[in-house]
């Protein structure tokens, strides 16, 4: 059954974007938003008062203020596996106890990371950080984001159990000087450990005496690790109670807090801070996040857009696409409600995107021309990330809000149809001073918080992720019994190409 207050919403009649201005002039005060560094900007987005007040009502019809609250309360709100959600202790935000915790545990990396600098574990000049999914896309992009020229140290980051991943990451390290950080929530992950136990004989074949000594375990599974090999003292642990796409706060940030410095770590964790006390202490009609999702829902839900694309307007940002993938698409891709009840309607679109100006000449054509509509999101920042002519940058920030203005207002061309735009299409634009530390961490906090808000609306629960199993558990009967018991095609392509057993 449908909520009431979805199918209220879905009455409602459309806007249309190219005569917005013109029907509500003061959009820009309404939907505008500014949150210490970052400004949010829906007013090129379908979302009209009407809108508002239906969405609103629908976050009160789920108990959005009620389920907010319980995540910063430390409550159980991943139903599923019992557990609470609890990121925003990293950040010094939520249940006393947990925050306490953490910050015990942050201290404790932070001892180990100031004994490496003073040259504890010999000369480090490399870090190999291994790990996947969570335990990898969250570092990659701080490390890619902030590191510049990564004047401190050269930092891989390896995922994929595909060798070339990791060969091509060791191809100018030498071992005598590199630090190995396995990152990994369960300490269990067959590809994590493959590539693990790969990286160490690359030690022993470099003739280093000890490499375990030189191996650094960031997991919630300290036993695991330290059966593994991994020395008591190097492992660093944090709590079951952090999720795997939601854990670069934890030691999982370990890469980033040696490679940008404690400083920095620090800086990112109070940004997603001061994002977390704007979600948790905001009005719902006032709340960055929660607005966001309620475009998001607009967009999924009520028109049945499929997918959201995601341009990041500066290198900087290169990695958003590929992190924010795995935060919506593994919190919100779920068939059932928080009771088991199955869900009433899509719930998370597809998550894409790309860099400006690189995509526009790439995947432009479909946005402006195609029969699909896909919700566009800009994010931008004042500041370049270069010292090279200020033209680069100019031309840059010129290109993005020209593409919003373009989708939105579009063109009409009776003589030559192959040459119009309909326009009417939305965009929203996220513009920040500068992608520092602090701007990092507060918009990496709202994207989660936006995914919470997106979870609630739809009464569905973020934190699990059951879908991934499956493949996992197949995978393994392959490696351990071959090619039985599947359909024929399966077992063609096992015994083509892995031979018959
Ligand atoms: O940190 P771990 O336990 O190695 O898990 C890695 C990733 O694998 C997943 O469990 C999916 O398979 C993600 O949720 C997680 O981020």
């Amino acid at each position: 059954m449908p909520s009431p207050a979805l199918a209220a919403l879905s009455a409602l009649p459309q806007a249309d974007l190219k005569s917005i201005f013109t029907t509500d002039p003061d959009r820009l005060s309404k939907l505008v938003l500014t949150q210490g560094p970052i400004r949010f900007d829906w007013s090129k987005t379908h979302l009209t008062d009407d809108l508002m007040a239906g969405f609103l009502a629908l976050a009160d019809e789920q108990g959005f203020a009620r389920r907010r609250d319980a995540l910063f309360a430390g409550e159980a709100v991943n139903n599923t596996e019992g557990r609470a959600a609890e990121h925003p202790a990293e950040r010094g935000e939520g249940n006393p106890d947990s925050v306490a915790h953490a910050k015990m545990l942050h201290n404790r990396m932070r001892g180990l990371i100031d004994a490496i600098e003073a040259g504890a574990l010999g000369e480090i000049r490399h870090i190999l950080h291994i790990g996947i999914g969570g335990s990898a896309l969250g570092p990659d992009l701080i490390v890619d984001a902030l590191d510049g020229d990564g004047v401190r140290y050269d930092v891989a980051i390896v995922s994929n159990v595909d060798g070339t991943a990791l060969e091509r990451a060791i191809e100018g390290f030498d071992p005598h000087a590199t630090l190995i950080a396995i990152a990994s929530k369960t300490f269990t992950t067959s590809e994590t450990m493959l590539n693990a136990a790969s990286a160490i004989n690359w030690m022993v074949e470099g003739g280093v005496d000890d490499p375990y000594g030189r191996v650094v375990a960031l997991t919630a599974a300290p036993d695991r690790a330290m059966e593994w090999g991994v020395d008591e003292t190097r492992i660093l642990p944090f709590a079951e109670s952090v999720g795997g796409r939601y854990s670069l706060w934890s030691s999982i940030g370990f890469p980033a807090a040696l490679a940008l410095g404690w400083d920095a770590f620090e800086s990112l964790l109070e940004g997603a801070a001061e994002m977390d006390r704007h979600f948790r202490l905001s009005d719902p009609a006032q709340n960055i996040p929660l607005i966001a999702a309620f475009a998001d829902q607009y967009y999924a839900r009520v028109l049945g857009c499929q997918t959201r694309a995601v341009f990041a307007y500066d290198e900087r940002l290169a990695l958003l696409p590929s992190y924010l993938q795995q935060l919506e698409m593994e919190s919100n891709g779920k068939a059932v409600k928080l009771d088991g009840s199955p869900v009433d309607g899509p719930t998370a679109p597809i998550t894409w995107g790309g860099v400006g100006t690189d995509a526009q000449h790439a995947v432009f054509q479909l946005l402006h021309q195609g029969t699909i509509i896909t919700p566009v999101e800009f994010i931008a920042s004042i500041e370049p990330g270069h010292a090279l002519d200020p033209a680069h940058h100019r031309a840059l920030l010129v290109n993005c809000f020209a593409q919003g203005a373009a989708l939105m207002r579009g063109k009409d061309n009776a003589a030559d149809p192959a040459r119009a735009y309909p326009g009417n299409r939305p965009s929203t634009t996220i513009l920040m001073d500068d992608v520092t530390p602090h701007a990092l961490g507060a918009l990496i906090a709202f994207y989660e918080h936006r995914t919470f808000a997106n979870a609630v609306l739809m009464g569905i629960n973020p934190f699990d992720q059951f879908g991934v199993e499956l493949g996992k558990e197949i995978a393994k009967s392959i490696e351990t019994d071959g090619a039985v018991g599947f359909d024929p095609s399966t077992m063609a392509l096992i015994e083509i190409a892995l031979g018959a057993e």
